[in-house]
């Protein structure tokens, strides 16, 4: 799905208007008409509705609905913010049609002091601005948003399309907004709604059809996009059916130290479960034992030495299809050179993560010898050390695509919703996965999964994209089973089986 910047919506919305056989009024009940198909559908009538209107086309929403629940029999308040903007054209039609058979139902609300008192198990619907919102939210506008946030533990706030006071493609950080329980968005996600520092803003986001114009759609390029099932279905490869092990590729993983050998397992056993040909596993001299007992399916190299590893580099040849490095690895001077060695001699795509990472924020220059098209897996904190910090997560984002790009690699941040930087700029977040991967050794499934795809001949883009949504997916299969507190990063390898079966079989 492609996620639309608010100057694209408003395009979209224009162009829906001129192309296809729909007035901007037709539009506007028809969004608004399936805001209040959801909420008849989620509130009995015993819920007094407080409907807070602005004066553009997201307050005409609020009076459509308005109109809809009362058609409905429900108890409605429909008040309309007086700020002395000239209203929508739309706006003024559905208020004229409100104000002819319902004039008793509305209440106008000129500063802060005209907030209603609010009966029990009252549902407020924010339809103060939507994608329109040009500046922050001041005066005694920020005044009811307070008032409306107040009432957050006590009952329940829909907004309608964004909580107010929320931009689309900007932060809103210290600003006053809306805190929603629930978003009822048209068409498509906005970028805020997938960022970290909306989170308590935006609620549980609903996206609605409301029927913009496919050929808009298809046609208008955009740089975020929300990876979705239909994504992954092209992108899989079933296994032909005279395939034997060759056919899916011998991948190196570098991982495990001294006390970190779980995360070399746990990396191992993933790699497998996503369906590599053959593993090997270079492993310090310590972890020889552990790795063979605990994963019978890899072969083990035994480092050298004994607590790390420091000669991993000397393995690094053409046999591996890709290599996947960091997991448990450490950041001993004596790794960080194999690490360096390793890439001035191996050139295909590989997939760094965990140590391999701080390694490399400790001698930046090593990112340039990074394969082009190799992945790079940081959490947040992993990033910050890599490529510095941002003042908000918009500016983050910004950050990631132009590191993709400057590096020609893939940057795949680590969060809620992943975000996947692509070398030609391009972002897919991930929406699968739950926070019971919030948990030691997730990351390091990933890492397996996302080698053991590369190995397989899945090009890098499909690899990230396809690991991403399988390893979230496997996820949350273990959680339903298992809860989001019990499950453990092996319940996420162990549902991987079930992940590939739901998804692709
Ligand atoms: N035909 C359409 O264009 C459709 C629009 N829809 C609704 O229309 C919304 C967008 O409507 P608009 O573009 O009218 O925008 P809004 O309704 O978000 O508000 C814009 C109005 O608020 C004023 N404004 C902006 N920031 C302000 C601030 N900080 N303080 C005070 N006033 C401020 C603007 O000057 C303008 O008058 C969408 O979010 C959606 O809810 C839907 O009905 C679908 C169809
Ligand atoms: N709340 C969440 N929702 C979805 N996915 C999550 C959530 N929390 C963590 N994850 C996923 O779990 C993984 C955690 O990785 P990471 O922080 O590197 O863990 P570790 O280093 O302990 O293995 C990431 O892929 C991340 O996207
Ligand atoms: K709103």
């Amino acid at each position: 799905m492609k996620i639309f910047t608010a100057a694209q919506i408003r395009e979209a919305d224009a162009f829906t208007i001129a192309h296809e056989p729909v007035s901007s009024t037709d539009l506007m009940a028809r969004a608004a008409g399936k805001c209040a198909d959801w909420l008849l559908d989620r509130f009995a009538p015993v819920h007094p509705f407080f409907i807070f209107c602005g004066k553009g086309n997201n307050g005409g929403d609020g009076l459509v609905i308005a109109h809809r629940l009362l058609e409905e029999g429900y108890q409605v308040t429909a008040c309309l913010l007086e700020y002395g903007n000239k209203a929508s054209e739309d706006y003024i039609y559905y208020y004229r049609r409100l104000q002819q058979q319902y004039a008793g139902r509305i209440r106008e609300i000129a500063d802060v002091t005209g907030f209603p008192e609010l009966p029990a198990s009252a549902v407020i619907v924010d339809a103060i601005f939507g994608t329109g919102l040009n500046k922050p939210i001041e005066g005694w506008l920020a005044g009811i948003i307070h008032k409306i946030n107040d009432q957050h533990g006590r009952h329940t706030i829909v907004a309608i399309d964004m909580p107010s006071g929320l931009m689309a493609d900007a932060s809103c950080r210290n600003t006053p907004v809306i805190q929603a329980h629930y978003t009822l968005s048209f068409e498509f996600h906005k970028l805020a709604f997938l960022l970290p520092e909306n989170a308590a803003l935006v609620g549980e986001v609903q996206i609605l059809p409301i029927g913009l114009s496919p050929d808009y759609i298809t046609h208008t390029p955009v740089r975020y996009h929300l990876a979705d099932k239909e994504m992954m279905h092209t992108i899989y490869m079933p296994r032909p059916a005279f395939a034997h092990k060759g056919t899916f590729g011998h991948a190196l993983l570098v991982a495990g130290s001294y006390g970190k050998m779980g995360a070399a397992v746990l990396s191992a056993k993933a790699c497998l479960r996503a369906g590599v040909g053959l593993l090997t596993c270079h492993i310090p001299r310590c972890g020889y034992d552990i790795m063979q007992i605990s994963e019978p399916a890899a072969m083990s190299v035994a480092d050298e030495v004994h607590e790390h590893s420091a000669h991993f580099h000397e393995q690094a040849d053409a046999r591996y299809k890709t290599i996947g490095i960091g997991p448990g690895l450490g950041t001993a001077t004596a790794t960080a050179r194999s690490f360096e060695k390793l890439l001035t001699c191996y050139k295909r795509p590989m997939v760094i993560d965990a140590d391999a990472l701080n390694i490399l924020s400790v001698y930046p220059s090593l990112l340039y010898q990074v394969p082009a098209g190799s992945i790079l897996t940081p959490h947040p904190k992993e990033f910050e050390r890599l490529f510095g910090p941002s003042a908000n997560d918009f500016e983050r984002m910004e950050l990631l695509s132009k590191q993709a790009v400057r590096l020609q690699l893939y940057i795949l941040l680590k969060g809620r919703y992943t975000a996947i930087a692509c070398p030609d700029g391009a972002v897919y977040f991930n929406a699968t996965g739950n926070p019971g991967m919030a948990t030691g050794g997730s990351g390091d499934v990933l890492t397996g999964i996302l080698t053991g795809l590369l190995a397989q001949d899945y090009a890098p883009k499909a690899a990230v994209l396809l690991g991403a949504w399988l390893h979230g997916y496997a996820g949350d299969l273990a959680a339903a089973k298992l809860s989001q507190e019990a499950m453990t990063a092996g319940d996420i390898i162990s549902h991987l089986g079930a992940a590939f079966l739901e998804c692709f079989y």
